[in-house]
């Protein structure tokens, strides 16, 4: 039920929409059928259940050591469920190999769908999409820092065989659930000083890549994306999948291309990519995070950039087409809360794209009244979308506002602090 105040405020708001021609209960409608890929891996700080032991490498890192880090695979599915009762919507869960849920000790490359039989029967029960990645780090084959290019024949074999299970698990995946699942492969290999030979770390990579990918598997299933990088922790100098690189790739091979907010140069920002990309590409997948001057990974605030990527998806109707995954992991805060604002931030910059009077700004822009433009542009800024966005929040039964703070405090108190 919708409290009085908030439908009132509602009402106000859709009134002032209207004259622009924006019709907010229809927004609201296009809004709720938008799904939002989040990454399970913020709920544990990238361990994992496969080799638990291990470090996390690859060049990424998590900083913090906030009490309650799942520790199982149960304990991870409780505080994902926690997260989505105070996030507005249906989604998805994008699991990384490393989250298999058995009870069998299995290597990489040995992985089978019946290894994550206990998430999809989850994620039916919760109504949920699920999509998938392999893990190719925080692995005894991977720490030379070289995977699907490394020089010995074996070990690119390993990890080939580790990216067609991953595929074939998301395929099974796909078809379970009856929602398409998209395979992301981001590899971490790279050179932390000057490399003599750049060129034969990316002929190894494509030769692998061309055969994990050389079996089709139906795109109503499993959907096939490529993640590039600048730069990581140990790979300053050289990365072999770089953008040019995964660019050409995913053009020739029709792959997906995964643009990561923070694998780019401090100042390039993936909103801008994504007009010209749609251009040439049948698909986008994101993956959504804030790189505070590094890629680090810091939960996704409701800033520029993100307002940004939001008005690119819906002013280019580029929301069919770009698959929407995000990829942030602190361990210095709650780690519910962290999954809450980041996806609640990234669905309200949506949401803000969606209120805006976009053929009235692009006429302006058209007739080159750039007055209007800029004018009507900074306007918008101030209309009541709050007063829509809580009445969502109330319509799709979540809490508005803050309110849902108290809950995730609630659940600290009786569920995380009570872990070793
Ligand atoms: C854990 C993720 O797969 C990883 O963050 C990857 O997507 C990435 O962005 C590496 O920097
Ligand atoms: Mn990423």
């Amino acid at each position: 039920m919708t409290e009085p105040a908030i439908q009132q405020a509602y009402e106000a708001a859709k009134a002032l929409y209207a004259q622009h021609g924006i019709d907010t209960d229809d927004v609201l409608k296009k809004l709720a059928a938008i799904k939002i890929s989040m990454h399970c891996w913020q709920g544990d700080d990238v361990r994992g259940f496969l080799n638990r032991g291990q470090e996390l490498t690859g060049g990424i890192s998590v900083t913090g050591n906030y009490p309650g880090a799942a520790r199982t695979p149960e304990e991870l599915r409780a505080d994902l469920e926690q997260a989505f009762a105070l996030i507005p919507g249906k989604h998805k869960v994008n699991l990384h190999a490393i989250y298999a849920d058995t009870d069998e000790h299995v290597e990489l490359d040995q992985l089978e769908p019946k290894h994550y039989e206990r998430w999809v029967e989850w994620a039916k029960e919760q109504g949920l999409g699920l999509d998938f990645n392999p893990t190719c780090f925080s692995h005894e084959n991977s720490k030379d820092g070289f995977t699907l290019s490394h020089p010995d024949e074996n070990i690119r074999r390993f990890w080939i065989d580790h990216c067609k299970a991953s595929r074939k698990i998301g395929a099974y995946f796909g078809e379970q659930l009856g929602q398409t699942c998209v395979t992301n492969v981001w590899v971490p290999d790279g050179f932390k000083d000057n490399p003599v030979d750049r060129m034969s770390p990316r002929k190894r990579l494509k030769a692998s890549l061309d055969e994990v990918f050389a079996e089709p598997i139906d795109p109503r299933y499993n959907l096939d994306a490529v993640e590039s990088k600048l730069f990581g922790l140990g790979s300053e100098a050289y990365v072999v999948g770089s953008h040019e690189f995964y660019m050409g790739y995913g053009l020739q091979n029709d792959k997906l291309i995964c643009l990561d907010a923070g694998h780019f140069h401090p100042t390039e920002v993936i909103s801008n990519k994504l007009s010209s990309l749609a251009l040439f590409t049948s698909g986008i997948l994101l993956h959504v995070s804030r790189p505070m001057r590094w890629d680090s990974d810091h939960v996704v605030i409701l800033d520029d950039e993100l307002l940004e990527i939001g008005r690119e998806l819906v002013r280019h109707d580029l929301l069919g087409v770009t698959h929407i995954g995000l990829d942030f992991f602190d361990a210095s805060i709650n780690r519910v809360a962290a999954w809450v604002v980041g996806t609640r931030n990234t669905i309200k910059a949506l949401l803000r794209a969606m209120l805006e009077p976009i053929e009235a700004l692009k006429q302006a822009e058209l007739e080159g009244d750039y007055t209007t433009r800029l004018a009507l542009t900074e306007e918008f800024k101030s209309y009541p979308f709050g007063a829509v966005w809580d009445y969502y929040c109330a319509s799709q039964d979540v809490p508005v506002r803050e309110q849902w703070i108290q809950q995730v405090k609630a659940y600290e108190r009786d569920v995380l602090l009570a872990r070793g």
